[in-house]
């Protein structure tokens, strides 16, 4: 598997399998077995990388599935409830830090997470009981206690990154996880530059959107000619177009098929001109499925 080197010295495995969109069922108690099988098939099928967060409501069923290989062979991600845009929502727990050390106890079962985030910058002191930036030392506090080995941040514009860098915390955010696919390169304006000139790996979830939910669009015709070139599917011409661009993708199936066929991604590489041309064809045409104004709510 491919890997990405961390601001931190750490490596990332270059995919992940995401245990939210889907799987979300915040609000349920009951283990999603459905959810427990898919995530060790994955991890049979090779992902090493999985990605939570307290909102899906899915640690219960990540620990599970996790006790399948060692502990050291696996990269666990989870993120602290910040709620919706709104401030209608939010965590179960008193702070980010408390919000790990108890999910770490009763969900994950598992001593610590190899990447901790917050969940997006919608932090108000008023309604989180901390601010923005003591959210951020409280994940350094869980960095210093071993109970995350990195910690970044999630939905971050880069004024919001800048706010954190200036606090002159003790730790640099090692990722922002922000939606990026063909049909949205900026979620805000110039973050993905931003953070790769900061050493900020940036992740992108909703990698696959112009397959699932951007038919028919711009690059459609283009990623049909390459996937009979290459002999790939469209998704894997997508996770690949992501990649090559130092960006970490974040997908999953609930579908076993496509599960495999997601890590059969590196035995090819497009060429500069074919991921600019994608690049180009994609930005005929925006979709953003996440944290939009109107969006607000989570269901
Ligand atoms: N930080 C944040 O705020 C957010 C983080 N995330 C993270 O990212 C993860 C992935 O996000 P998601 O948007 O689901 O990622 P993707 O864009 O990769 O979409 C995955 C979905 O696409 C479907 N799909 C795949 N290929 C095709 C195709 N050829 N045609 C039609 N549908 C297809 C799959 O359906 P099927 O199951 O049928 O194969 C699956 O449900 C989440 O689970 C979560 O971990 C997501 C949103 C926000
Ligand atoms: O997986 C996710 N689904 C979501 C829906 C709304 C806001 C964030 C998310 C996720 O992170």
């Amino acid at each position: 598997m491919q890997t990405f080197k961390l601001n931190n010295g750490a490596t990332i495995p270059a995919i992940a399998y995401g245990a939210g969109t889907a799987w979300f069922k915040f609000g349920q108690d009951q283990i999603d077995t459905k959810l427990v099988d898919t995530l060790k098939l994955a991890i049979k099928k090779g992902f090493t990388h999985i990605d939570g967060a307290e909102i899906y409501g899915t640690s219960g069923e990540i620990g599970e599935a996790i006790q399948l290989v060692p502990r050291d062979q696996l990269f666990i991600t989870s993120k602290y409830n910040t709620g919706d845009s709104l401030y209608t929502i939010r965590s179960a727990y008193e702070n980010p830090y408390q919000s790990l050390v108890k999910e770490l106890e009763n969900k994950f079962k598992t001593p610590y997470v190899d990447l901790y985030l917050l969940h997006s910058p919608y932090i108000k002191k008023s309604f989180h009981g901390v601010s923005l930036v003591e959210a951020w030392q409280n994940l350094e506090k869980l960095v210093e206690d071993g109970y995350a080995k990195t910690i970044g941040v999630s939905n971050f514009k880069v004024e919001d990154i800048q706010e954190i860098l200036d606090s002159n915390p003790k730790i640099k955010p090692a990722v922002n996880q922000i939606e990026f696919n063909a049909y949205l390169q900026e979620q805000t304006p110039g973050i993905v530059k931003y953070c790769q000139e900061h050493d900020i790996l940036v992740e992108a979830y909703s990698p696959l959107g112009p397959l699932s939910k951007g038919k028919p669009g711009p690059i459609d015709d283009y990623v049909e000619k390459l996937s009979g070139k290459y002999h790939k599917a469209e998704e894997q011409i997508l996770l690949k177009w992501t990649l090559q661009q130092g960006i970490l993708p974040i997908t999953l199936s609930t579908k076993e098929e496509r599960i495999g066929k997601f890590l059969d991604i590196f035995d090819f590489e497009l060429t500069n001109e074919e991921i600019k041309q994608i690049s180009e064809l994609g930005k005929q045409k925006t979709l953003r499925q996440y944290w939009t104004k109107e969006y607000g709510h989570y269901k």
